[in-house]
């Protein structure tokens, strides 16, 4: 009897299921709120669904009423493979906040040096390859990304893609995505299958979940287990996850089972959404060459050509901070944060919000409105630097790490590789559109996949070094770094 918000009208039974496209919803999405406004209800099979689509929505309830809406929704499929005692699914608890403590304690100004150390190391071991494969700049860049996270969580070193943890997390992170697909599982819409016996015609996602609940737990619990013994024998590396164990020797087995989730969550979290924005920042370099240049020209004023750039630089590069600030929103990472859901019936703006809701942001919206950045398609650092009718656009990543008690708690990180990726990449490489046989430039067709996590589709770009000097001292810091001598160039 309630009111509900505006929004599509459904079919009945179904809803609005077959209104709601498998890819892109944010953009179906943002083309609905032009009609239902910025506080839309969907249903999808039963399930009450309200999506946001203005600041002020978002705020209102994401952030303001953070406690209300802190929950996440159940997804059947991803609890059976264990996925949701990870730290993104997992449900809002007192655990929860113990978790995310955890996290945000490990990334916090304690760990800042350390963290920066293992970036500038890794750094330098991801120019040689770059040099010597520019057409695998993909794998080295997810490479470098597992390096970074597996040194600091694991004391791990991840020499290449054999390794078997970097293999293990690949796998965990693929059938991740697949489960959380729009209706990828049947089970996710009628959670009642899961109790068919498994011989009854249809519940083949149970092999599956089986299958791939085997991998997450294999990577949860092998590192883990692994440095449990070093730890004991007094021989482990300094890490985030032997520090947890060390600093606790009497922990309770939920305890103990609590640390082994959040630290496989880490790179869990942190691997596709860093790899598709260091992704984004080569495709937007190869497509806008004019600021490429401007951005060079940036760095070499402030670090000079006779070393690489280090964080000590971040407040003297405010043009690099402007583009990546255009990196998080011209194609954010994760479109429409993770869904939230209502812990409890709520009220706003005289409409009934039931509990159990799903409530989404979508981010991408706001980040695309061309009220608050003009030419929203276009890649434009300066909108952040230039006031345009008296003001200068918003950053970006108000929106682009996601809202209230579920907001990303690896921004820090996240930002950190960045920041290091850009300014040394540009410091030391041009990248253009790639070339024909003939030479000439080929076209990039900047187009995205992906639905939670949005990256850019499989593209080519020409990566040379800036110079013959800049080649010679990737070598000699290759010979440095030993990398030669382990066969990776
Ligand atoms: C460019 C890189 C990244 C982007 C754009 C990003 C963005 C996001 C977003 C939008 C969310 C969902 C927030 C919400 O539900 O409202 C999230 C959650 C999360 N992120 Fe990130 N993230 C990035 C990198 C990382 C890194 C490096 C880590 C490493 C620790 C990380 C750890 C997490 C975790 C653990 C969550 C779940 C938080 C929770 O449910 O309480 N992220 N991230």
């Amino acid at each position: 009897q309630k009111r509900l918000p505006p929004g599509p009208r459904g079919l009945p039974l179904i809803g609005n299921a077959l209104q709601v496209p498998a890819g892109r919803e944010w953009a179906t999405f943002a083309a609905w709120a032009q009609m239902y406004g910025d506080f839309m209800y969907l249903s999808v099979f039963g399930r009450p669904m309200v999506v946001l689509t203005s600041p002020d929505a978002i705020s209102d309830l994401l952030e303001k009423r953070g406690t209300i809406y802190a929950d996440r929704p159940k997804l059947t499929m991803s609890g059976m493979i264990g996925h949701d005692d990870g730290v993104p699914l997992a449900p809002y608890d007192r655990q929860h906040k113990e978790r995310r403590r955890l996290i945000l304690n490990a990334l916090g100004p304690r760990n800042a040096t350390e963290m920066q150390q293992i970036h500038e190391d890794k750094m330098a071991q991801l120019l040689p390859r770059i040099l010597e494969s520019p057409s695998q700049f993909h794998q080295h860049i997810r490479w470098l990304v597992a390096s970074i996270v597996y040194q600091f969580t694991h004391g791990h070193v991840v020499h290449d893609s054999h390794d078997r943890l970097f293999q293990l997390a690949d796998q965990v992170n693929q059938d991740f995505a697949r489960t959380i697909a729009p209706a990828a599982f049947l089970v996710d819409i009628f959670p009642f299958l899961r109790y068919l016996p498994d011989w009854f015609p249809g519940t083949g996602f149970k092999a599956v979940a089986k299958e791939m609940r085997k991998t997450w737990v294999r990577l949860r619990d092998e590192a883990y287990d692994d440095i449990q013994a070093q730890v004991a024998k007094g021989m482990a590396q300094p890490s985030f996850t032997a520090n947890l164990i060390e600093s606790n020797p009497e922990r309770t087995p939920e305890e103990d089972f609590l640390y082994r989730n959040v630290s496989a969550s880490f790179y869990a979290a942190a691997s596709d959404t860093t790899v598709s924005a260091i992704e984004s920042f080569f495709l937007i370099m190869a497509l806008y060459p004019h600021i490429q240049t401007k951005a060079q020209a940036e760095i070499d004023a402030v670090v000079g050509s006779a070393r690489l750039p280090t964080f000590s630089d971040k407040l003297k590069l405010p043009y690099i901070e402007a583009l990546i600030k255009e990196i998080h929103r011209w194609n954010p990472v994760v479109p429409m944060a993770v869904p939230h859901r209502a812990m409890q019936d709520d009220e706003y703006r005289g409409y009934h919000i039931p509990a159990g809701c799903t409530v989404i942001a979508n981010s991408w919206a706001i980040l695309h409105d061309p009220t608050l950045y003009p030419d929203p398609f276009e890649v434009i650092p300066e909108r952040y630097l230039i006031k345009t009718d008296g003001r200068r656009n918003p950053d970006p990543r108000a929106w682009a790490f996601g809202y209230g008690r579920r907001s990303c708690p690896g921004q820090v990180l996240a930002e950190d590789t960045l920041f290091l990726v850009v300014t040394t990449i540009l410091a030391t490489f041009d990248i253009s559109k790639p070339l024909g046989p003939d030479g000439t430039p080929l076209e990039l067709d900047a187009t995205y996949s992906g639905s939670s996590i949005s990256h850019p589709s499989r593209f080519e770009c020409n990566i040379t070094p800036r110079s013959q000097d800049i080649a010679r001292l990737i070598k000699s810091m290759a010979d440095i770094a030993g990398t030669q001598d382990a066969g990776l160039l």
